[in-house]
């Protein structure tokens, strides 16, 4: 529940940051109520200022699979800082930290390093522009690619929650180069190349849409989308920001075997410190400069710190992925989505549960769930009654029912169980709160 110091904290705050917080997802409009602020977290556990402990699910919006304040991971941003915060010249940290990328992602052969997940985006529909001499971009209908102005159109996560289609601020001249389509519809694809396919430069897709809640691609469709963007000369970005590292050490293209031609990141790779990256096709990547004429920079690109927060949870991740960890990640999701649909329907309430590697999604609405328009249906009131009940019981899922969930690799038996638990505790209390 959240607390009286909570509460203070939050007023005080909303006296001087827009709206309480630095991201508006924190603020829980789409649940109601305001957050409770956080003091320290510890594995799977979060503790607020007043001293109560959840079982965190959130896990900073995707980026901590090894959980909160991992030693390993504390012990290399520490060990860094000592040497220095950040140089303005290169890092072995860099290089490294690429190698390991190229390693892993199968299409990504150079890698540029940036702060963001939103920088990377935009810059690689700037690469996909210049590569292409195309003006367009496809996104679809309920992605988050983040807030870079061609991307607010029609876009999930807290942009979805706020009711806010589209953005004032982007120049129209802007938004109509952001062509949208259906999640999941080939067809609806297919259709938009065959009016306008000379005119695209690419297609961005989030291989998981991680942002409409978790909803995962129909079987074929990833394969469709790169079929029809190869026969029309455009490009496929994928946006792993979410899925990179997360459904698997290879992200989404290696899960599904479908190979973009650039893929941006985010999140995991920065293990809580704020980070980005792009990459793809050598020949691509080579009009970036310096190599090439396409302009991208970052004073704090490669920022030592994040580089070394990052490779200390990669490499620790491709030793865990030899032990299986990203099955048992989809294991322990699977059981938190089956209790969630069972337990709803024992009550006579309409549920769907999904859950890939390290992400999962609860839905109160009885599917499929396959795009915005779906996910969109679900019952948001409902699911705002079982957020606040959970986090009465400890459990801090994500506060709007279209984000996703996140499991780390510290996660165990005994938190999926104690969370089952208190979802048996909580269904006959919101059980007549359907919207
Ligand atoms: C799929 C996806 N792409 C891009 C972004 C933008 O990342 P950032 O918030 O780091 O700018 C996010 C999340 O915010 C995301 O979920
Ligand atoms: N859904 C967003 C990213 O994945 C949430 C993060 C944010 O906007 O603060």
């Amino acid at each position: 529940m959240v607390g009286e110091r909570s509460k203070q904290a939050f007023a005080r705050a909303e006296r001087v940051l827009v709206g309480g917080v630095n991201s508006p997802v924190r603020a829980f409009r789409a649940v109601g109520g305001t957050p409770f602020f956080a003091n320290r977290g510890e594995g799977p556990y979060l503790y607020d200022i007043d001293g109560n402990r959840y079982i965190d699910y959130l896990m900073s919006w995707g980026p901590l699979i090894w959980g909160h304040a991992h030693p390993e991971i504390v012990r290399a941003i520490a060990e860094t800082a000592a040497r220095g915060t950040s140089f303005g010249v290169p890092t072995e940290l860099e290089t490294e930290m690429a190698e390991e990328i190229v390693e892993l992602v199968p299409s990504v052969e150079k890698v540029r390093m940036v702060s963001s997940g939103t920088e990377a985006t935009m810059s690689a529909i700037r690469l996909a522009r210049a590569a292409t001499g195309r003006s367009y971009i496809v996104k679809c209908i309920g992605c988050y690619h983040g807030h870079a102005d061609p991307f607010l159109v029609k876009a999930g996560s807290g942009v979805a929650a706020l009711g806010l289609p589209d953005s004032p601020g982007v120049p129209s001249s802007v938004a109509e180069r952001t062509l949208t389509v259906p999640y999941n519809d080939a067809v609806a694809m297919e259709r938009l190349f065959a009016d306008r396919g000379d005119e695209i430069a690419a297609v961005i897709l989030e291989p998981v849409a991680g942002n409409m809640g978790c909803v995962l691609p129909r079987p074929g469709y990833l394969e469709a989308v790169r079929e029809i963007t190869r026969r029309h000369g455009a490009l496929l970005i994928f946006d792993e920001v979410i899925t990179g590292f997360r459904v698997g050490l290879g992200g989404a293209q290696a899960r599904f075997g479908v190979i973009p031609d650039l893929t941006t990141f985010g999140k995991v790779i920065g293990a809580g410190l704020p980070v980005g990256a792009y990459g793809g096709r050598r020949d691509l990547m080579s009009l970036v400069a310096p190599e090439g004429p396409v302009y991208q920079a970052g004073t704090l690109s490669g920022n030592p710190l994040a580089m070394a927060a990052g490779l200390t949870s990669i490499r620790m991740l491709k030793r865990a992925a030899q032990e299986g960890a990203y099955d048992r990640l989809e294991r322990y999701g699977r059981r938190l989505a089956d209790a969630f649909c069972d337990l709803a329907s024992k009550h006579g309430l309409n549920a769907t549960g999904h859950a890939i590697g390290g992400m999962f999604g609860l839905f109160f609405h009885e599917g499929p769930i396959v795009d915005f328009e779906s996910a969109k249906a679900s019952d948001s009131s409902l699911y705002a009654a079982f957020f606040h009940e959970m986090l009465k019981e400890g459990v801090s899922l994500a506060p709007a029912q279209l984000e996703s969930g996140f499991m780390s690799m510290v996660h165990g038996e005994d938190e999926i169980e104690q969370t089952i638990a208190a979802m048996e505790r909580v269904f006959p209390r919101i059980a007549g709160k359907r919207g």
